[in-house]
């Protein structure tokens, strides 16, 4: 059974479609990489699918649930970074973990080997007990890092989950990334950092306009005749035409430098 499921999903905002008529499949421990620039529906796709925001037509599955129609259910199997997340500034981080494992009601005992492992990981275990309003932007970033991995999530959303962190998070966050999905946890992951999916996601899949253009491993990209021995920028500019803009800009770069 797929993790993921998404069949026909649409979201048209007023008059605008951001999302059309998109179909995919995740598979149980796959690290899946969503990429697209902006605007192309990246973030609009991950609410419907993590139930916060309603499509305007079509069916996303989590674990072979309907998470609209059985939203309760399906939340049990799923945690979610948002890009901004915005936590409870009034609490500690072990706090707000300790919070976290009681929605998913964890057992204590499991808690708190798991919270404290996370905490060192990301480097986060001397302001454990501050409170989350005195956090750096990435520090709270990574306590959401935190409290999404603490409960153990069959599927874990994350949007543009490196934006903001160091390098030494960055790294931790690709190494237990990949120790989940190991274990059996499926990752969707929206990007804009190519870098992040070529190196880490088992599966792409380009977003442009709202339509999924490419999907399949690096390698089936490149396999794609045009893209023979190409890097993922190439394929990904080649197909969303950001080529032609990048001309666009760097022509203009030049004659400012000449003047
Ligand atoms: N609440 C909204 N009302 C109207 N239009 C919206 C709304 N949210 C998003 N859009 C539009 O839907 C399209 C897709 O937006 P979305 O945020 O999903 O893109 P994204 O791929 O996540 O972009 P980025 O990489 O910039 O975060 C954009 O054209 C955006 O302007």
């Amino acid at each position: 059974m797929e993790a993921i499921k998404l069949m026909n999903l649409a979201k048209t905002y007023r008059k605008h479609k951001a999302v059309q008529d998109i179909s995919l499949e995740v598979k149980k421990g796959e690290l899946f990489g969503f990429l697209g620039p902006n605007g192309a529906g990246k973030t609009t796709t991950i609410k419907m699918l993590t139930g916060l925001l309603e499509p305007s037509s079509g069916i996303a599955r989590i674990v072979g649930i309907d998470i609209w129609k059985n939203p309760l259910e399906a939340k049990k199997h799923i945690a979610y970074v948002p890009d901004q997340p915005n936590i409870y500034p009034k609490l500690t981080g072990w706090d707000y973990l300790e919070f976290i494992a009681s929605v998913y009601r964890m057992p204590k005992s499991d808690f708190q080997v798991e919270a404290k492992k996370l905490l060192e990981m990301f480097g986060l275990t001397e302001c454990a007990n501050d409170l989350i309003e005195s956090y750096s932007h990435g520090m709270k970033q990574k306590i959401a890092m935190c409290g999404a991995f603490v409960h153990r999530p069959d599927v874990l959303f994350l949007d543009e989950p490196t934006v903001g962190l160091d390098p030494k998070s960055a790294r931790a966050l690709k190494n237990l990334l990949r120790q989940r999905c190991d274990q059996g946890m499926t990752a969707f992951l929206s990007t804009h950092i190519l870098e992040i999916a070529e190196q880490m996601c088992d599966r792409i899949g380009i977003i442009f306009e709202g339509n999924i253009i490419a999907l399949g491993t690096m390698e089936e990209l490149r396999s794609r005749g045009e893209y023979a021995n190409k890097s993922l920028e190439d394929i990904f500019l080649e197909l969303t035409g950001g080529e032609d803009h990048q001309k666009v800009i760097q022509g203009l770069t030049n004659q400012g430098d000449s003047q």
